[in-house]
């Protein structure tokens, strides 16, 4: 189920602004990658380029090569509606559908496909997910109520479980703890470490300390100055980067002493 991201040679436009430039790398299956870097490095831009959502801006587009588990991910015969499937994603914001209770917010995805769903296969597609993203006991209860009456935590959580209800092959978090308090936030740090042994995980953070609590490997990126494109600075074992980086300018940013 979870698959190897290989990237080479990838440069990521908005119309004639190169945002992202010449980033190759390859993120292990089954275990979690961080991007770390100043904000505008271009991060989130090379986050939605892994499962397509980047061409969704008008005019955005790519060069290069992403290939996942030896799938061309830009070959003109895939349905990027399909990659945006099979590569789940989860936003900063938690964003439950707000119309919709918990148990049809878990199953939103599954509803997409086309195949009608038993009852009883529904059933158990909201036990598992939930059960996947620790949030079953909280809420199994209380299935029918609204997915927004739910607290942050919790609502990453569900969004989290409606991400991996469909079994995507790789699970894309863009800052996912950035609206929570700490409690959630730990909550949520516990279930990408059990969530790690199906799925390939890649995180954009802003908080070090967390890139170097969840993640096996870390890839930090800078801007070479305004309106210059981001790159690829350094990937390394997260180990290493926080311990005996090899670039000057990782040591300077994960020191703080900019960014
Ligand atoms: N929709 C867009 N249209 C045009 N330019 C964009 C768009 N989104 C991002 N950019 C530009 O692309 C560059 C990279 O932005 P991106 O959001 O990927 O950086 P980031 O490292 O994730 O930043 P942050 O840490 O602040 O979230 C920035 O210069 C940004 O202004």
């Amino acid at each position: 189920m979870a698959k190897s991201i290989d990237i080479s040679d990838l440069d990521i436009y908005y119309g004639d602004f190169l945002a992202v430039e010449g980033v190759s790398m390859s993120v292990r299956a089954r275990s979690v990658t961080a991007f770390i870097g100043p904000s505008g490095c271009g991060k989130s831009t090379l986050l939605r380029s892994l499962n397509r959502m980047h061409e969704v801006t008008p005019g955005a587009r790519v060069d290069g090569k992403v290939v996942i588990d030896g799938q061309e991910l830009y070959d003109p015969m895939i349905d990027p509606v399909e990659v945006r499937r099979q590569i789940g994603m989860v936003f900063q914001r938690p964003n439950p559908f707000p119309t919709m209770s918990i148990y049809e917010n878990v199953l939103a995805g599954s509803r997409l496909n086309s195949r009608k769903l038993k009852k009883s296969e529904a059933d158990d597609i909201v036990e598992r997910s939930l059960k996947h993203a620790n949030l079953w006991s909280e809420v199994k209860d209380r299935l029918g109520k609204p997915g927004m009456g739910l607290s942050g935590g919790q609502q990453q959580r569900l969004c989290i479980a409606r991400a991996i209800a469909v079994e995507p092959q790789v699970l894309l978090m863009d800052e996912p703890c950035s609206a929570l308090d700490p409690i959630s936030t730990s909550a949520i740090e516990d279930l990408i470490h059990e969530l790690k042994t199906d799925y390939t995980i890649v995180i954009v953070t802003h908080n070090m300390q967390q890139a170097a609590r969840v993640s096996e490997d870390t890839a930090f990126f800078n801007l070479a100055g305004a309106g210059k494109p981001g790159r690829l600075i350094e990937f390394n074992p997260t180990k290493k980067i926080f311990s005996n980086p090899d670039e000057p300018a990782t040591e300077a940013y994960i020191s703080g002493r900019f960014g």
